[in-house]
């Protein structure tokens, strides 16, 4: 039995956004979760490298989570990055598990399109054995998958029931009834190379660090 469920938030949030922060604080509250964390990685292990610089986006994330006290950030992708190699999560996971032993309850946040490409994720089999998945929706992204290795996966570890989220320290996949948030990094960053606003995209004050640093072309 664990006593809180904590959960880390992995991305390359390059910038954040609302698609981050609104389903996030929604899933804190839907779960009762005790706390997030924010999780930016040093070099994504699928993407190309991201256009700010690692101190950007963790200052943009700080700016984020100013008036949000559920949501904290963690530098362990970063502080312990090697510079040559991707940050994979399942090595992340078991760093935090060393940290802080088996019993405490660990939850991994994840949106609808980064669960079907799992399947490409370093030993994403063994995640489980870390921490739950949690899956927020996300506008385009179907909840099935023609992946019939990952269906089976979902399946055999799906429950409906948060009380299996923390009576049990890892272990289960729980799909989220998140908002949906149309909302993507890449738009923001086109959108502002083509001087478009983004305001109602992100949180005003990380609009206005993008604008004061020329981020992505500003
Ligand atoms: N609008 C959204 N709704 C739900 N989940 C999201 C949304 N945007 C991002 N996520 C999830 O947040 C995590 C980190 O995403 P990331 O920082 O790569 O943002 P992104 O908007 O997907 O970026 P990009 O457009 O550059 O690919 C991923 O698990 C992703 O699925
Ligand atoms: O471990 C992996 O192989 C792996 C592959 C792709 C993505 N991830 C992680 O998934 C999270 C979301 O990734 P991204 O690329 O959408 O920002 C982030 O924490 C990444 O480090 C991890």
């Amino acid at each position: 039995m664990t006593n809180c469920l904590t959960a880390l938030f992995g991305g390359t949030f390059d910038p954040i956004h609302y698609g981050h922060l609104l389903p996030a604080v929604a899933l804190a509250k839907e779960v009762k979760l005790s706390h997030i964390s924010l999780l930016p990685n040093h070099i994504p292990p699928h993407k190309p490298q991201p256009e700010a610089s690692t101190h950007q986006r963790i200052e943009m994330l700080k700016l984020a989570i100013e008036d949000k006290p559920i949501l904290s950030i963690d530098l362990r992708e970063i502080v312990q990055a090697r510079l040559d190699r991707p940050s994979y999560t399942i090595e992340t996971l078991q760093a935090w598990r060393q940290e802080n032993g088996t019993q405490q309850g660990l939850a991994f946040i994840l949106g609808q399109d980064s669960l079907l490409s799992l399947p490409t994720w370093n030993n994403w089999q063994t995640l489980l054995k870390y921490c739950h998945l949690l899956i927020c929706r996300r506008p385009g992204y179907a909840k099935t998958t023609n992946d019939t290795q990952l269906k089976a996966w979902i399946n055999q570890h799906q429950t409906h029931d948060i009380h299996d989220l923390h009576q049990n320290a890892s272990g289960f996949i729980y799909f989220a009834n998140t908002p949906l948030e149309d909302i993507s990094a890449t738009e923001i960053r086109d959108r502002i190379s083509q001087q478009q606003s983004c305001e109602s995209l992100l949180p005003p004050k990380v609009w206005q660090y993008i604008q004061a640093e020329h981020l992505y072309g500003a």
